[in-house]
């Protein structure tokens, strides 16, 4: 089979399947406190009216430069953040707004990878000890039985056995980010959200990590909402890409054909900034003018206009809504 007829399986498989993740309308806001009495005197809109699914077995990408909301996005779903308004639905269950015992019992479905995994591990537990404990807050274990499946999920990471005695000071980058996927492995989630995952490793590891995330997908029927602000890495991992900007969605479609046709000249910018080694195929760069406005105050209308190099006089009166202008391709922009 060739990459294209196995990306093309791929395609037709997953649009048989069940939505497994919806969001619907959602909102994120950070209050910000001011004065002497440390009032709420403003919002910062992190998350601003987003919506998309995901399906059973399917990477969902989510790209857009730092400060846009994905880090926000990712946390909300996941129930870390409470969302200001919106609705999310896990397996068609609304889980927006569960709390106590009942969130804890939908927790166990989805677990999150951090861009830092040291920062995620506790430096004083065994490696072994910290893979228990998402299992052991859920159920009780024999011993021996753990320690064996434990060992089984850090060799099914590429680790020998005996990293269950070490701690975390004891791996390179790579290593601990293994360590932090078989933690988010332990409880055998449905979804997992990956945010910046490989990041803040080197480039010659970042590869492997990758190709692990993707083997572990197939084998444990996983599905991913992937964060990250590297074109090229979404790229490599998702079935569709959704783009960011300053807390909104402004275009979503399969990887394929974002890359090959942006449509909302925010992603075309993004696009033509990627380095192309094929000189011959090379685009003209869109250079952005201006910075990101604050999420404190954003434009009114789209809010890409202050910066969009297309931008006419509705784009600062009307806010444009994600529509699908190609069939599974959705982009908010008055030219479509
Ligand atoms: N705890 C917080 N309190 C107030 N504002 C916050 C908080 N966390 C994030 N923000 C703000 O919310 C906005 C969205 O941040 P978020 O981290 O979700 O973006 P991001 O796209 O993931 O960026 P990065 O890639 O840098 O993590 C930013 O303006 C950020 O400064």
């Amino acid at each position: 089979m060739t990459t294209r007829d196995f990306i093309q399986d791929r395609i037709d498989s997953l649009e048989n399947r069940d939505v497994l993740l919806e969001i619907q309308n959602l909102k994120t806001y950070y209050p910000v406190k001011g004065g002497f009495f440390k009032r709420t005197v403003g919002n910062v809109k992190a998350v601003d009216d987003v919506s998309f699914t995901i399906r059973k077995g399917e990477t969902l990408g989510l790209v857009g430069e730092s400060g846009c909301g994905k880090s926000t996005t990712g946390r909300t779903i996941l129930r870390l953040l409470k969302p200001t308004d919106g609705k999310i639905l896990f397996e068609g269950k609304d889980i927006t707004k569960l709390s106590g015992s009942k969130l804890q019992r939908a927790r166990r479905d989805f677990q999150m990878v951090f861009q830092d995994p040291y920062a995620s591990l506790n430096p004083t537990q065994m490696v072994g000890d910290i893979i228990a404990e998402p299992i052991l807050n859920y159920e009780k274990r024999n011993k021996k039985e753990l320690e064996k499946e434990i060992k089984a999920l850090l060799t099914r990471v590429g680790l020998p056995e005996s990293a269950y005695y070490k701690y975390a000071h004891e791996f390179s980058g790579g290593q601990r980010q293994r360590i932090g996927i078989a933690r988010a492995l332990a409880l055998h989630p449905k979804l997992i959200v990956a945010d910046e995952p490989v990041s803040a490793l080197d480039v010659s590891v970042q590869s492997q990590v990758l190709n692990l995330l993707k083997e572990l997908q197939i084998e444990f029927d996983l599905t991913y909402l992937f964060i990250a602000h590297d074109l090229s890495v979404v790229k490599h991992m998702s079935d569709r890409i959704g783009v960011m900007y300053l807390g909104s969605l402004v275009e979503v479609a399969s990887n394929k054909d974002l890359y090959r046709e942006p449509l909302h000249p925010y992603t075309q910018a993004l696009i033509s900034a990627i380095p192309e080694p094929n000189t011959a195929i090379r685009k003209e760069r869109i250079v952005l003018q201006g910075d990101v406005p604050s999420p404190q105050n954003p434009p009114s209308g789209c809010p890409f206009h202050t910066r969009c190099p297309m931008a006419m006089d509705v784009c600062s009166k009307e806010k444009p809504p994600l529509k699908e202008v190609r069939p599974g391709h959705h982009v908010a922009c008055v030219l479509y």
